[in-house]
């Protein structure tokens, strides 16, 4: 890689970790999903999880988090292209909320999946 292109790379990468902290400084629910990553993978050492199982817990913190900042960046996408009422900001911050919800469904089915009958 060319000195160019790596201080291009850098920069992205800086860019890209301001993001993640103005997520953590801005949004709550990020804060929020990122306490309850504490406490899964702290279960996990306290459960023990085996190697693949890791992979899917890590797999599905990280998604889950991602996936919270692209909400957020949506919302602000939408404020910025509006600030009345419009039926498509509706849908967009609606569709973008839903697939949070989705993703957080199917991560809470398979943690209870690996954990249960681990507790039980
Ligand atoms: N410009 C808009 N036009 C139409 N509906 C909107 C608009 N902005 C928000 N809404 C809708 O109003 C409802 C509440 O939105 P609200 O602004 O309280 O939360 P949000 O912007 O989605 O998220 P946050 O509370 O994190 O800012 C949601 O259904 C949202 O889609």
């Amino acid at each position: 890689m060319t000195s160019m292109a790596a201080r291009r790379f850098l920069r992205s990468f800086q860019f890209a970790a301001q993001g993640i902290g103005t997520a953590l400084k801005r949004e709550q629910n990020i804060r929020f999903h990122v306490t309850a990553a504490v406490v899964v993978v702290l279960a996990g050492f306290l459960t023990g999880l085996s190697y693949m199982e890791w992979l899917i817990v890590i797999l599905l913190i990280g998604g889950m988090i991602a996936l919270e900042m692209v909400n957020s960046a949506i919302e602000r996408v939408v404020d910025l292209a509006t600030s009345e009422l419009h039926p498509l900001a509706k849908q967009a911050k609606d569709m973008a909320a839903g697939a949070v919800l989705v993703f957080a469904a199917a991560s809470a089915i398979i943690g209870l999946l690996i954990f249960l009958p681990k507790w039980l």
